[in-house]
C-alpha cells in the first residue's frame, strides 16, 4: 500500500512527484510485490493536484524539470505492470484525479463532499494530450468531451453513474474493499493480464514516449505566458481568500 501523506493538501511537486516515481520504479523492480494499492494519509483529501506553486513565476529550467517530472510519474503509472488501485478517499481534482484514471480500478468512498475530475479548464489551462487520453480510456469520447470542455468536477455519486470511479463504498470500509479487490485481480496469472493490459494502454503510452521533448516545450512556451500565470495567480488567491 502506497499513502500519499504530503500536508495539507498532497500537491504534487516536484519533491513528490520524484519520490513516488522512485517508489514506483523499486515495487516494479521487487519481484515478490505484484500489486499496489494508492490512498492518502491525509483525511478529505486524496491529491489537490499538481503543485500551482511549481508553474508559476518560475525559470524555464525548473518549467523544464517540473513537467519531466509530472511525464515521468505518469508513464511509470500508467504503464506500470503490477495491478494498482486506487482508493480514493477524498477530494481529487486535475493531477488527483490523472493518478486514480492511471490505476487499474478506482474504489471511491461514497461522500457527495469528495469530487474528482480535470478541472484544468476552470483554471485557465488545458489538460494535456495524454490526460485526455487517459480519461477517454476510461470514460469514453462524449463524456471526456464534456468534461474537459467544462473542467467539471464530480460528486462520488455522480463520479460513479459516468464510470469515473467503478464504485463507492463507506469511507471506513475503503481499504477493506480495495485489499479485497487487488485478492481477485491477483488470482490471475499475472503474464496474461500484464500483456493484456500492455496491449490496451501502449498505444496512450508510446505517444508520449515519441512526443516528450516536444510536451515539455509545449507546456513551458504554454505555462510562461503571462495570461496563463496571471489565471494561475488569481486561482492561487481565490483558493487562499475562499478561507477568510
Ligand atoms: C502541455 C499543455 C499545457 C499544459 C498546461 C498545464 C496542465 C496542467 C495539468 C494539471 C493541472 C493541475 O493539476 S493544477 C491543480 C488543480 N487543483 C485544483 O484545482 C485543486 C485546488 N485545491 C482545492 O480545491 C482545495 O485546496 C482542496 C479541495 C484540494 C482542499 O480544500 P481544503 O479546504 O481542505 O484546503 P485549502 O483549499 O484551504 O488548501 C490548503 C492549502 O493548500 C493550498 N493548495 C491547495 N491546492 C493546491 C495546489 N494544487 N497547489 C498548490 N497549493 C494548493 C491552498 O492554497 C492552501 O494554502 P494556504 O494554507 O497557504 O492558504
Amino acid at each position: 500500500m502506497m499513502k500519499f501523506k504530503s500536508p495539507p493538501v498532497n500537491s504534487l511537486s516536484l519533491d513528490f512527484l520524484t519520490e513516488f516515481s522512485i517508489s514506483l520504479e523499486k515495487l516494479e523492480n521487487d519481484r515478490a510485490c505484484r500489486g499496489v494499492i494508492i490512498t492518502s494519509a491525509i483525511p478529505k483529501i486524496f491529491s489537490s493536484g499538481l503543485d500551482i506553486t511549481e508553474m508559476c513565476g518560475k525559470s524555464v529550467e525548473h518549467y523544464a524539470e517540473f513537467w519531466r517530472a509530472v511525464q515521468e510519474m505518469w508513464l511509470r503509472l500508467y504503464g506500470s505492470n503490477m495491478v494498482t488501485v486506487a482508493a480514493v478517499n477524498g477530494a481529487s481534482p486535475a493531477g488527483g484525479c490523472l493518478i486514480a484514471l492511471s490505476c487499474d480500478y478506482r474504489i471511491m468512498a461514497e461522500n457527495p463532499k469528495f469530487s474528482i475530475g480535470l478541472n484544468e479548464a476552470q483554471l485557465g489551462i488545458v489538460a494535456p494530450f495524454w490526460f485526455k487520453d487517459t480519461f477517454v480510456n476510461v470514460v469514453g469520447q462524449r463524456i471526456a468531451e464534456r468534461a474537459l470542455q467544462l473542467g467539471s468536477l464530480y460528486p462520488a455519486p455522480e463520479a460513479l453513474k459516468l464510470g469515473l470511479v467503478d464504485e463507492l463504498v463507506p469511507e471506513e470500509k475503503l481499504l477493506e474493499k480495495a485489499s479485497a479487490v487487488m485478492a481477485q485481480w491477483l488470482a490471475l496469472p499475472d503474464h496474461a493480464r500484464q500483456i493484456t493490459k500492455s496491449m490496451m494502454r501502449k498505444a496512450v503510452l508510446d505517444r508520449l514516449v515519441a512526443h516528450r521533448e516536444e510536451d515539455i516545450k509545449y507546456f513551458i512556451n504554454f505555462i510562461s505566458k503571462e495570461s496563463i500565470q496571471k489565471s494561475l495567480r488569481m486561482y492561487m488567491e481565490m483558493l487562499k481568500k475562499k478561507k477568510s
